[in-house]
């Protein structure tokens, strides 16, 4: 049983988040999702959505087997919890694969680190991006 774990802020739904859930559930039997806490999106603008909702949406995608929230403080807690044999990471996150290796290992955490693929738009009018809908609603609707 290969167990998966994918993570992110998963602030307004769209495919590329469906197509990276797909992705890391097709490395294993069983993917559980780690939504971050909004307190530690630091890298972009905070989540608009509330951190349960976006946990509770996610946990209902179909690929997903467990959706949880991130720990406020420590990113290595939930993966002691769920002990996953794979780590995916989306096709654009910032984490650097050696040093994330590096980390867990001094952990004590034994899992690989893969890295999914991305959804390209194939039509100009595909929104595959949460910064681009927040945009598209701001140029529209103001
Ligand atoms: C292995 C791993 C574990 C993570 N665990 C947590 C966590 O417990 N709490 C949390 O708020 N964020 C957690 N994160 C998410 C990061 O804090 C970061 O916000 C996230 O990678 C942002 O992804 P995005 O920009 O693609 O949405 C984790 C990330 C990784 C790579
Ligand atoms: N088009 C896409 N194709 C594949 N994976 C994607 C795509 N968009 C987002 N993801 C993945 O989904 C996960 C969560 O992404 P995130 O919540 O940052 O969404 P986002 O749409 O990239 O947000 P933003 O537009 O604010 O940067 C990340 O692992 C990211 O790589």
């Amino acid at each position: 049983m290969t167990r998966v774990v994918a993570q992110g802020t998963f602030d307004i739904l769209h495919p590329g988040h469906v197509h990276y859930l797909q992705d890391a559930a097709d490395m294993g039997d069983e993917l559980h999702v780690i939504v971050a806490r909004s307190v530690n999106v630091t890298h972009k603008q905070p989540p608009v959505v509330p951190d349960e909702q976006r946990r509770e949406m996610v946990g209902a995608l179909k690929p997903v087997d467990e959706a949880h929230l991130g720990h406020p403080e420590d990113i290595f807690v939930p993966i002691e919890r769920i002990e996953p044999d794979i780590i995916a990471l989306g096709y654009d996150q910032h984490h650097d694969d050696e040093q994330l290796e590096a980390a867990l290992s001094a952990r004590g955490l034994d899992c690989d680190i893969c890295r999914a693929s991305p959804l390209e738009a194939e039509a100009a009018d595909r929104l595959l991006s949460t910064g681009r809908i927040i945009d598209r609603i701001v140029d529209e609707r103001s």
